[in-house]
């Protein structure tokens, strides 16, 4: 239900959306590099780094003890450090970390003048593969290997190698614990910084061993931002990942007929080990899709980043943080519903504020009883300075502090929430209050406001209590990480595990809800039932839309009245639940899927997902690259268009995922998905006539395909492969192997893959050290498949060769993806990269102009 203006009336839709439109998107990028801010009259100021309510806030909540208030304060005030991360799983890892020690780290710390190294490992990251940079653009201008180490790890971050996040960002996964196996759902995950770790972790015995079993589901409300998450996600070559469009707080939970969350967890005796964790249940729709490991990450007011994103200085105000706190717990309760039994959630958040922090902790065991344990990961990561959660805040609002619920005034009682508190030992008065008695209290309340100088009401009659309420939880085993500690930003973590599932009286009270009746007014209900019921409703997630409740949080002055209705959350997912494919083999949609689909407002925009079926395509790829049966591409091979004879592309999805497509089918397409698996073939672009088979390899997918292709390879000599790298298009005749010359000819014109053959790795055996590269075979030319950067880089690695005269000029100035730069038809399946593949490398020449060497 909407909120009401200060007249008592009730807000429009418009001044609902304008409000809306007219906030801050703290997830907005930010100027990160620069420190100062142009005036009106273009004069260029330095950012202004004070902020009076800032201060008094934090120094009353006391995150810091009073004799580090001020270097607390001096570090919120200089730029916050780049740091990156060598991306373990990446080929060329241990070369990255060896390199950057050896022809950098030594050079540079003699080299430049200062108290600190320029460059260090963060000591707590595991295995060195996180660094520290630390420098001006003074010191940049003056080193030459400063200089170069910058060029090297632009160019890095652009093919992947390596990923520029703030250190503190790094911190939630590695509490996740994750394992190769594991079902992972990252639900809060755009840009993707957090699930890029997280599918490293999956991924992090592909090398030595059989490829992961797991799953990585990566899901964003923000539609646009899940564009920045699926460039994100698509550099690391995965199959194991589905990106997802959905409100996290209603992440669907892709049972029949039910939504997970309003069911007990029916755990089969049986699948609980001897430590009582849950093992090797099969994904069904009884159970629905539960995971292994949840990220919460979640929306939160960001101050902790104050040191990248310095506007947060004027800005800053506490409405942000206490009108996020209700989609804070919506979000860790829907997730700890997604979790399985055994399983590990982390909750964090980029924010300093207890309201967004250890209040939602504190609230979200409270609504789980015994089932969800807070861990004391103390003796993880040792080496990570950090304090521990505080038992005791006060919540601030309107200027006044407020030490316990019991003293919220009835008009705010919409806005601060019992759940703010240490202690929620008070009924939330604002389900007992009428609410038409509330709108003329209001009326008579916002005439006899008197503001302040900062706009902040002041004749509030609401004493400061001096009697702190402390929290009853070990929120002591929380973790806050403090920018002074070890130079990064503020950050906040809690790391759960589900003990056990929810206990059948917390369901009872839940069922309670049922009872009332869907449509029926709460008012109506008994105020411990009413209570019940809010909270059941929290846990299913609101059934608002999450802006719209957002906005009643921060700026109605009402209390929500909210309708329990669960029959119409329930048919939310259960609107497609009469569908008949109920075996196991994938199979394409059914016409009335489809229908229902284009039905679908929801979905709108994003192309539905299908299994390819087509045995007789299938079969042509398969026989002109001469795929082993050990790479199984049927039932793992996803499109994003019914219509093969007009496919762009085929994706290749693991075990894993395919397991979650089919019970998404099953279930009813609950799931709205933009993104799933790896780009494993692509369409020639209307070169069929001269090729047998009408895809060519993507270069994302060839790795994985390599190792099972007997046909269309080909092993060049180091000479001959540098050669190809260095002039990307050449006739056969350039080349100065006779036996690849020959081979070449012997190849079916089309796509093929060159493999470097330097003398040093078994080709046959070993594929994981394997360099090799996706080309085009034409009448009488063999070009390269591959983007112009990732031959430039490739060119540097393996022969040194044009580190900076010849390379430069091919890269690309800013490595940092943006929304401009990655087409929406990536996201889409949309078709509209003609002539184009993905990656930006234009179709092969085709001989007409192929430079001669
Ligand atoms: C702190 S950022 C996440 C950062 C990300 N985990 C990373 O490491 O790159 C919070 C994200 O939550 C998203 N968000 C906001 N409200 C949401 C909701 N109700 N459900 C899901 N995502 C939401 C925002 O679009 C934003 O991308």
């Amino acid at each position: 239900m909407g909120g009401r203006n200060r007249g008592g009336q009730k807000r429009g839709r418009t001044q609902r959306r304008h409000f809306r439109d007219g906030r801050d998107n703290v997830w907005k990028k930010q100027r990160s590099d620069s420190e100062e801010t142009p005036s009106k009259e273009g004069v260029w100021e330095p950012f202004v780094t004070e902020s009076p309510a800032f201060e008094l806030y934090y120094k009353k909540q006391r995150i810091v003890p009073e004799q580090e208030w001020d270097d607390f304060l001096a570090t919120l005030r200089r730029p916050l450090p780049a740091v990156f991360r060598v991306n373990s799983s990446g080929k060329f890892a241990m070369d990255i970390k060896t390199q950057i020690q050896e022809e950098f780290v030594g050079a540079l710390n003699s080299e430049v003048d200062g108290e600190e190294d320029v460059v260090k490992p963060l000591p707590w990251y595991p295995g060195k593969l996180a660094w520290h940079l630390n420098f001006s653009r003074m010191q940049l201008r003056k080193s030459r290997t400063l200089a170069s180490l910058h060029e090297f790890l632009k160019r890095e971050n652009e093919i992947g190698n390596i990923t520029r996040q703030e250190a503190v960002s790094m911190v939630p996964p590695l509490f996740l614990d994750v394992q190769p196996d594991h079902f992972v759902l990252d639900m809060c995950a755009a840009p993707g910084s957090k699930t890029f770790q997280l599918l490293e972790m999956i991924h992090m015995n592909d090398k030595h061993g059989p490829p992961s079993t797991g799953l990585v589901v990566a899901n964003d409300v923000d539609v646009q931002r899940c564009h920045l998450l699926i460039h994100q996600t698509k550099r690391m070559c995965s199959p194991n990942v589905i990106v997802t469009n959905h409100e996290a707080q209603h992440f669907p939970g892709l049972k029949k007929g039910k939504d997970a969350t309003l069911q007990p967890d029916s755990v089969p005796e049986n699948a609980l080990n001897s430590n009582g964790d849950f093992e090797n249940v099969e994904v069904n729709e009884e159970r629905g899709l539960l995971f292994d490991r949840i990220l919460c990450d979640v929306p939160c007011s960001g101050d902790g980043t104050i040191r990248k994103a310095p506007d947060i200085w004027k800005k800053w105000n506490l409405g942000h943080a206490n009108g996020l706190h209700r989609l804070q717990i919506q979000i860790a309760m829907r997730g700890v519903a997604l979790l399985r039994v055994g399983g590990r959630l982390v909750y964090s958040t980029c924010s300093l504020n207890p309201v967004e922090n250890e209040a939602v902790v504190g609230e979200v065991m409270r609504r789980c009883g015994g089932c969800l344990e807070l861990l004391d990961v103390s003796s993880e990561l040792p080496e990570l300075k950090r304090r521990p959660g505080l038992k005791t805040w006060k919540v601030r609002d309107k200027g006044v502090w407020i030490s316990s619920f019991k003293n919220v005034n009835k008009h705010r009682a919409g806005s601060i929430l019992s759940s703010m508190f240490p202690n929620r030992n008070v009924e939330d008065q604002s389900v007992s209050v009428d609410e038409e008695q509330l709108s003329v209290q209001e009326e008579i309340f916002s005439e006899s406001l008197e503001l302040n100088e900062d706009n902040e009401p002041q004749n509030l009659e609401i004493a400061e209590n001096e009697d702190d309420e402390i929290s009853s939880f070990p929120l002591d085993r929380c973790l806050r990480i403090l920018p002074h500690d070890q130079d990064t930003g503020g950050f906040f973590i809690a790391v759960f595990k589900k003990v056990s599932p929810f206990k059948a009286d917390q369901f009872s009270r839940q069922h309670a809800k049922r009872q009332i009746g869907p449509k029926e007014d709460l008012r109506e209900v008994p105020v411990n039932i009413r209570r019940d019921t809010e909270e059941c409703e929290d846990l299913v997630g609101s059934h608002l839309d999450g802006n719209e409740s957002n906005i009643n949080q921060e700026h109605s002055g009402t209390p929500i009245k909210k309708e329990c209705d669960v029959e119409s959350i329930t048919d939310q997912y259960t609107v497609c639940n009469n569908s008949k494919q109920t075996d196991s083999a994938p199979k394409m949609q059914s016409k009335s899927n489809q229908a229902r689909h284009q039905q679908q407002g929801n979905w709108k925009g994003v192309d539905p997902v299908f299994f390819l079926n087509d045995q007789s395509l299938i079969d042509s790829i398969v026989s002109f690259y001469g795929i082993k049966d050990t790479f199984t591409l049927r039932g793992h091979l996803i499109t994003r268009s019914e219509d093969t004879s007009r496919l762009k592309r085929i994706y290749y999805v693991s075990e894993s995922a395919a397991k979650v497509l089919q019970l998404n089918f099953r279930t009813g397409e609950q799931m709205k998905i933009t993104s799933v698996g790896l780009k494993i073939f692509e369409r020639q672009g209307g070169k069929e006539n001269i090729c047998q088979c009408a895809f060519r390899i993507a270069s994302e997918g060839l790795p994985l395909l390599l190792p099972h292709m007997t046909r269309q390879l080909i092993r060049a000599s180091k000479e001959d492969f540098k050669l190809l790298l260095s002039v990307k298009a050449a006739p056969f005749t350039a080349f100065k192997d006779a036996g690849f010359v020959t081979s070449l000819h012997a190849l079916v014109p089309g796509c093929c893959v060159v493999i470097l053959d330097d003398g040093q790795n078994d080709i046959q055996s070993d594929y994981s050290s394997v360099t090799a590269i996706g080309c085009w075979r034409g009448r009488s030319n063999l070009s390269l498949l591959i983007p112009k950067e990732e031959a430039a880089q490739l060119l540097s690695r393996l022969f040194g060769a044009g580190r900076e005269d010849e390379l430069l000029p091919l890269m690309v100035e800013d490595a940092s993806p943006t929304l401009g730069s990655i087409a929406k038809n990536e996201v889409e399946g949309g078709e509209a990269l003609e002539g184009l593949s993905e990656n930006g490398c234009q179709e092969p020449n085709f001989d007409k102009s192929a430079p001669t060497a």
